[in-house]
């Protein structure tokens, strides 16, 4: 099978030695969404860069529909970029804008217009062709910039950020488009972000990252339901992380001696038979009930706590709770489940979960 993308142990040391990226490794199909997501630093960027030529590759290998592309330069790979800024030329029409790389490529005049009239129409952009970008909106010149990348046929589409310009309620709407445009084209997209909730919307596959390593590759399902790292498990989605010791299996659970009792999670992937780890159980999973309640029903997973604060925002109800050992935990669930001051601050209650909806992961 060729793919688009292959990263074999790609790494990165930038001259004045830091160490940006180390040992990336990714395969990436045709018409894949993939997002590189991580906190600030921690070398998203840079590895878009090595892709887009821009930046030399330190050690690995990066093949594009299997070949080799580490020594071919940024014009000469099948990929196009459009970064944070949009990097539009103010004084050149949009027209203009859209149809540059093929006027670089050295493309005939027919050939150049047919192509940009095409991509203009599929954008959505016939209406402003002739304006200036400066006179345009966010969105507007967000639209341009995807157009001028793709109006040179990339295999592949690199995208730095593109919609961290944008107010939030237009970035929603253009991520839907983004989307659709993406899966209608059917070509890769590369995508750079440090916004999980644009992550998880848009991809196919998730890369995280984390000072330079990836810690996890997964589809946005998998990646929140089932994190493989303590660096995921904190970062995606609103977790609680347990540390304890491996005590044994029931089926397929796992028991957890921790400090705060025995609980249990499902392993994710294999697990030795002892040692430390960490049991993740997601915000969502987690139920709250009256104290005494659970004792009659004999639930598992049974945790003692106090309810700190609750809150309603819109149809989301938030409690925070306090365990026994002092750690702070959020729930958060439907105001059908929680009715608002079903739980008021003080209250003693227990919290409990699915076994199957929390993950044991070695502790490191
Ligand atoms: N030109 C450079 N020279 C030296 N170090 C660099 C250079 N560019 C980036 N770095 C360093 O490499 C590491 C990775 O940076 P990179 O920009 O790839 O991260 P990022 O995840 O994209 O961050 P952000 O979300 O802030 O853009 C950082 O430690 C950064 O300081």
């Amino acid at each position: 099978m060729i793919f688009d993308l292959e990263l074999n142990s790609i790494g990165k040391v930038y001259d004045n030695g830091t160490p940006a990226v180390t040992d990336f490794n990714l395969s990436v199909t045709k018409g894949e969404f993939i997002a590189f997501l991580g906190p600030s630093g921690c070398g998203k960027t840079t590895t878009l860069r090595m892709i887009a030529g821009f930046e030399t590759i330190s050690s690995g290998d990066m093949l594009i529909r299997g070949e080799r592309m580490n020594d071919v330069p940024p014009q000469r790979r099948p990929t196009s970029m459009i970064f944070q800024n949009y990097a539009l030329f103010p004084h050149m029409s949009v027209r203009r804008n859209v149809g540059y790389g093929l006027e670089v490529k050295g493309l005939s005049k027919a050939d150049r217009e047919a192509k940009v009239d095409r991509i203009l129409a599929t954008l959505g952009l016939e209406d402003i062709a002739e304006r200036k970008p400066e006179k345009l909106s966010g969105g507007q010149r967000q639209r341009i910039a995807l157009a001028r990348g793709l109006v040179v046929e990339p295999d592949i589409l690199l995208l730095d950020e593109p919609l961290g310009a944008l107010d939030a309620n237009l970035r929603k709407a253009i991520q839907n488009e983004l989307k659709l445009l993406q899966k209608s084209l059917g070509v890769t997209f590369i995508f750079v972000t440090h916004a999980q909730s644009e992550a998880l919307a848009l991809s196919d596959r998730i890369v995280v990252m984390n000072q330079g390593r990836v810690e996890q590759i997964s589809p946005p399902h998998q990646l929140y339901t089932r994190p493989n790292t303590p660096f995921v498990a904190q970062f995606i989605g609103r977790n609680t992380v347990l540390s304890g010791e491996v005590a044994g299996n029931d089926g397929e659970d796992v028991m957890v001696a921790t400090g705060i009792g025995m609980l249990s999670g499902r392993a994710n992937g294999t697990l030795a038979s002892h040692g430390r780890v960490n049991l993740v159980v997601p915000a969502e999973a987690i139920e709250v009930n009256a104290a005494g309640r659970g004792m009659l029903t004999g639930a598992r997973n049974r945790v003692d706590a106090r309810i700190e604060r609750s809150e309603v925002v819109g149809h989301i109800a938030h409690l925070t709770a306090r365990l026994q050992d002092g750690r702070v935990v959020s729930l958060e669930a439907h105001v059908d489940k929680y009715r608002p001051g079903a739980f008021p601050a003080g209250s003693h209650v227990f919290l409990s979960w699915n076994p199957a909806e929390a993950t044991v992961i070695p502790a490191h």
